[in-house]
């Protein structure tokens, strides 16, 4: 009897150490790396979540949410990077065609001034009444005073000509018109590339109108144009700027010059010309600080940048960016920026929200210098070169009612 209580007491001293055993080894059975969200897959078009923020802001010390196990092809993927395998540049999308092909985006918030102006001016005669609301159906889409008051007397001499118009008229007619006011001839090139040196373009404009944004897509537009690209962090009021812009950098194989935070903008702006012109680089794009509050600080920063610049290469390209959300008050703005500093062109940003598409006569006719960029979205590549044509039947939507 003394045997079996031994026996039995053994036995379940046996289970319990076996229990403990099996659960001691699956607590330590090694975890696959967690997949870095995108990295290395992009190709163009809207980036995945993680990356969205990464464009956005605060770059570089996000942490992607904690993602289930991934799938065995995922993992082993991240294996091989995090062991030190080189990762994959994301490749831009061209930049020829870019405006047409995000038309849709734009055209979204253009009900009014497309299709409110078009069922005005198809049909007979307008009353007073009916050039009233013309009127200020340009004035609401910030085409402004001097542009609408031009448009109208344009309108109003071809509906006399013209007399009855059907829907295609009317369309025809407001198109030629809206493209008249936009300009079909001015140069919206950007000098993007310079003989026997790196062509340097700086980008100004009041914080939070998507500067280093902007900075980062015209970077990847130029590598998508096969150019390569020094990027300068000259805004070195906020560190997150410089990791932001060294994000975009990194992602199309661009180099990022920075100094340290609250260091001379000037001086980093010098540093990443001099390391263009050491690497033989086609395009420098200078990103700068816009929290300047008085226009005597804001002049003398910008033309102590010029003037630093200079000393190795003139500047040829000074893009002012503009949020076109703001309207007056991107007007304001540009007054502003134009008196400090000689621009080449405007870059106007957040067309696909909320923005009024008349914001690109208004801002034209305040500055006398074409807008010749359109940012149309947070992804990487929502960035586009500007075209008239493309902008305006964008406006107008489809030809056919
Ligand atoms: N919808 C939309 N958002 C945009 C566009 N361009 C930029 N943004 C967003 O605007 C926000 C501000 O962009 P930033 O590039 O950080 O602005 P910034 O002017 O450089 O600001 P600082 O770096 O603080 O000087 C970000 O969330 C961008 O993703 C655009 O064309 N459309």
């Amino acid at each position: 009897m003394e045997y079996l209580y031994i026996i039995i007491v053994l036995a379940v001293v046996l289970v319990i150490g076996a229990g403990a055993l099996v659960a001691n080894v699956a607590r330590r059975r090694p975890r696959l790396p967690r997949a870095r969200s995108g990295a290395g897959t992009l190709t163009g078009g809207q980036p995945a979540e993680g990356e969205r923020e990464d464009a956005g802001g605060g770059v570089g010390t996000l942490e992607a949410p904690p993602v289930p196990r991934p799938a065995a092809p995922e993992a082993e993927v991240t294996v091989e990077e995090e062991a030190g395998a080189p990762s994959l540049l994301e490749v831009p999308a061209p930049a020829a065609g870019r405006l047409v092909r995000l038309r849709a985006r734009l055209a979204r918030s253009q009900s009014s001034l497309g299709r409110g102006l078009l069922s005005l001016l198809s049909g007979d005669d307008l009353s007073e009444e009916d050039w009233e609301d013309v009127e200020s159906t340009l004035l609401l889409a910030d085409v402004g005073v001097a542009g609408t008051s031009e448009l109208v007397a344009a309108l109003k001499e071809r509906t006399t000509v013209l007399g009855a118009r059907t829907f295609a008229d009317a369309r025809e007619m407001l198109r030629d018109e809206l493209l008249a006011q936009v300009g079909t001839t001015l140069d919206r090139s950007m000098r993007t590339a310079a003989d026997d040196r790196p062509a340097v373009v700086l980008v100004v404009g009041v914080n939070g109108t998507g500067k280093t944004t902007t900075c980062g897509k015209i970077a990847r537009l130029l590598v998508a144009d096969g150019r390569s690209v020094v990027l300068g962090a000259a805004d070195t009021f906020r560190a997150a700027a410089a990791d932001q812009l060294e994000t975009w950098g990194s992602r199309v194989g661009a180099v990022t010059v920075r100094g340290p935070e609250g260091g001379d903008p000037a001086s980093v702006a010098f540093d990443a010309v001099k390391r263009g012109i050491a690497e033989g680089a086609d395009t420098v794009v200078i990103d700068t600080a816009g929290r300047l509050h008085t226009k005597v600080g804001l002049m003398d920063e910008l033309s102590k940048i010029k003037r630093v610049v200079a000393k190795q290469s003139p500047v040829d390209e000074v893009i002012l960016v503009l949020d076109a959300t703001t309207g007056q008050n991107a007007l304001a703005q540009a007054r502003v920026f134009a008196e400090a500093v000689d621009l080449t062109g405007v870059a106007l940003t957040k067309l696909d929200g909320t923005a009024k598409g008349g914001i690109v006569i208004a801002v034209q006719r305040e500055l006398g210098v074409p807008v010749k960029l359109v940012g149309l979205g947070e992804g990487p590549d929502d960035l586009a070169p500007f075209e008239p044509e493309g902008f305006v039947d964008a406006l107008l939507g489809d030809p056919v009612r």
